[in-house]
């Protein structure tokens, strides 16, 4: 074989196993999909955060059939650091024991639906068509748009389940993050009085400024079909209107993944 002749053996060995690892990393996401699916990290959660597979299985729905499939799994969990595992001890018999790690305590507390939302077809499918996107001159640059034929939040407008998906993965992603910037920059929150989020959705990332800092006026900017759904009864006041056009006064202007999928027609 020709290249053999030109490079290593070696090299080429390794080449491939480059090649393999980037070709199966699809894996990782799904392995996580699945476990999130399936409820692992509540399961070893109830189980004092540590559980053998028996232990999951008592708590985790499975067919009989894929009980086998489950350890699998759970290897694949474990070099990707969503749980860690603890083998007995060589000289002894027994299970390994899975234990939760800071990733899978996030899973258990806040960034399920996040997780969700990520990994959902609607948004990882449009990334088979990246290289006919690269290919292609298109009026609107977003690849959502080319493998569904409109934009994020004109389907958020469109279809309620979407919306729901969407807008619970975006609230707990907010809520996680800003509950970790008030913890350590608490400072920067007391020296303001003013905050507008723009393009904050349904306003958890102003909602939760507010209620830690309630001498803070907090506002919520976006587009007319999600402020027409706004909590009620919040402090927060939810402003319509088209971030291009205006934005309205603040000390600070909250701008939070709004560079992903932004709408210029209100
Ligand atoms: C990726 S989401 C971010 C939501 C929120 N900031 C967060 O981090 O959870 C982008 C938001 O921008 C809003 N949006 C899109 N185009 C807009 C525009 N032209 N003017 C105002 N808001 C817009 C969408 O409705 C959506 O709520």
């Amino acid at each position: 074989m020709q290249l053999l002749d030109n490079t290593t053996t070696q090299t080429l060995l390794d080449g491939q196993l480059d090649l393999w690892h980037t070709t199966f990393a699809f894996m990782k996401s799904m392995a996580l999909k699945s476990a999130v699916d399936l409820g692992i990290a509540d399961a070893i959660q109830h189980n004092g955060g540590a559980a053998t597979l028996p232990e999951i299985l008592s708590k985790v729905k499975l067919h009989p059939s894929k009980i086998p499939n489950l350890r699998r799994l759970m290897r694949v969990l474990t070099t990707t650091n969503v749980f860690s595992i603890q083998h007995p001890p060589t000289t002894e018999e027994g299970e390994p024991v899975y234990k939760l790690t800071p990733a899978s305590q996030l899973l258990v507390s806040s960034q399920i639906p996040f997780a969700t939302m990520l990994l959902n077809p609607m948004i990882v499918s449009p990334f088979f068509e990246l290289g006919t996107w690269f290919q292609r001159e298109l009026p609107d640059p977003c690849i959502f748009k080319q493998a569904h034929g409109m934009a994020v939040w004109e389907l958020t407008r469109k279809d309620a389940a979407f919306d729901t998906l969407i807008n619970k993965g975006l609230a707990s992603d907010s809520q996680f993050i800003l509950d970790v910037a008030i913890k350590l920059n608490a400072e920067v929150f007391q020296s303001i009085s003013s905050l507008i989020d723009v393009g904050g959705g349904s306003g958890a990332a102003a909602q939760t400024i507010s209620k830690a800092f309630p001498h803070v006026k907090c506002s919520v900017l976006d587009l007319e079909h999600i402020v027409a759904k706004a909590p009620a009864g919040t402090d927060v006041q939810y402003i319509t209107g088209d971030m291009f056009e205006s934005i309205p006064p603040a000390n600070v202007v909250l701008l939070k993944f709004c560079m992903t999928g932004i709408t210029r027609t209100v």
